[in-house]
C-alpha cells in the first residue's frame, strides 16, 4: 500500500498569526487538502501557539468528522500535562510524542529511548487506553538496540525524524548515507512489529528515493515543503485574480 499523506497546517498557521485576521484559514486549507485526497491532517501545537493555536484544535477535529470521516487527524508534541489533555479532549486518531524542548524553533532529534523509556512507557499506555494510535519520534541513525526500546513502550509506531535527509538537497553522496540510515532504522523497526511513518523537511524531490528504500512507509507528514510548493504553484493564478480585482483586462 502507497505511504498516506498527511497534510501538516503549522506552516500556515504561522503566516495567520501574522495579523490579527482569520486567514489564511487554517481549517478551510485543511479542508482543500483533504477534498484533494490527503489522508489526513497534522497538527503540532507548541506551548507558546505560535503557530496552531489550542482553540484550532476542535475545528479541525469537527471538519474531519463532519466532512472527512475516513481521515485521520495526527497531534504532535512534547507530552507535558497540558499537550496530554488537548489530546484527550481531541482524540486524534493518532498522537506523535516528540521531545521537544518548549524552546526549541523545530523538531531536531527523536527520543532517546533508554533514557525516556518509563515515562513513555506510562504515556503511551495512556493514550492508547483512550483509543489512541501512538507513534514515536525516532532518529533515523540505524540503532536496532534503540528501536527495541521503543517497541518495549508500547508504541505502535515510529516516526523517523529525516531532517538531516531533508538538508541534503545538494548533496546527493550524503542523501544516500541518510537514506541507508533511515532504511536501516525503519528496517529494525519492522521486524519488531512496529510501523513506520517519517517527516521533516520532506519534499516532492527527496520523497521518491525514501519511498523506494522504504517501501511499507505507512505516513508521511509534510507541512513546511508542501506549503511552499502550494504558494508557488499557487501564485499566478492568485496575481490574476488581484490584477482583476484591481480593474484590470486580464
Ligand atoms: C515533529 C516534526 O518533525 C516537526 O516537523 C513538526 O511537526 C513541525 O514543527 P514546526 O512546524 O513547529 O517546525
Ligand atoms: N512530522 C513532521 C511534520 O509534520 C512536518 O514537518 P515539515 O514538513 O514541516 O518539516
Amino acid at each position: 500500500m502507497p505511504a498516506k499523506l498527511s497534510v501538516n497546517l503549522n506552516a500556515i498557521a504561522m503566516l495567520r498569526n501574522r495579523r490579527d485576521l482569520p486567514w489564511p484559514d487554517v481549517a478551510h486549507l485543511g479542508r482543500i487538502a483533504l477534498g484533494a485526497g490527503a489522508s489526513g491532517l497534522t497538527v503540532h501545537p507548541r506551548p507558546d501557539q505560535r503557530h496552531i493555536r489550542f482553540s484550532d484544535l476542535p475545528v479541525l477535529r469537527a471538519l474531519i468528522d463532519d466532512e472527512f470521516p475516513e481521515a485521520e487527524f495526527n497531534i504532535e508534541g512534547y507530552p507535558t500535562e497540558e499537550f496530554l489533555a488537548l489530546c484527550e479532549a481531541t482524540e486524534p486518531e493518532q498522537v506523535t510524542l516528540v521531545p521537544d524542548d518548549p524552546n526549541q524553533a523545530t523538531s531536531d532529534h527523536g527520543w532517546d529511548f533508554a533514557r525516556h523509556r518509563s515515562f513513555l512507557t506510562e504515556v503511551v499506555s495512556r493514550l492508547k487506553a483512550k483509543g489512541m494510535r501512538v507513534s514515536l519520534f525516532a532518529d533515523g541513525d540505524g540503532n536496532a538496540e534503540a528501536v527495541q526500546q521503543a517497541r518495549a513502550t508500547g508504541a505502535d509506531r515510529i516516526e523517523l525524524y529525516t531532517g538531516p535527509y531533508g538538508g541534503c538537497y545538494d548533496n546527493p553522496e550524503k542523501a544516500a548515507e541518510e537514506i541507508d540510515l533511515l532504511g536501516r532504522t525503519a528496517d529494525a523497526a519492522l521486524a519488531v512489529g512496529l510501523a513506520v511513518n517519517a517527516g521533516h523537511d520532506l519534499t516532492v524531490a527527496n520523497l521518491p528515493a525514501l519511498i523506494k528504500r522504504i517501501p511499507k512507509l505507512a505516513e508521511v507528514s509534510i507541512g513546511h515543503g508542501l506549503t511552499a510548493d502550494a504558494l508557488e504553484f499557487g501564485m499566478a493564478e492568485t496575481v490574476r485574480r488581484f490584477r482583476h480585482a484591481c480593474g484590470q483586462k486580464i
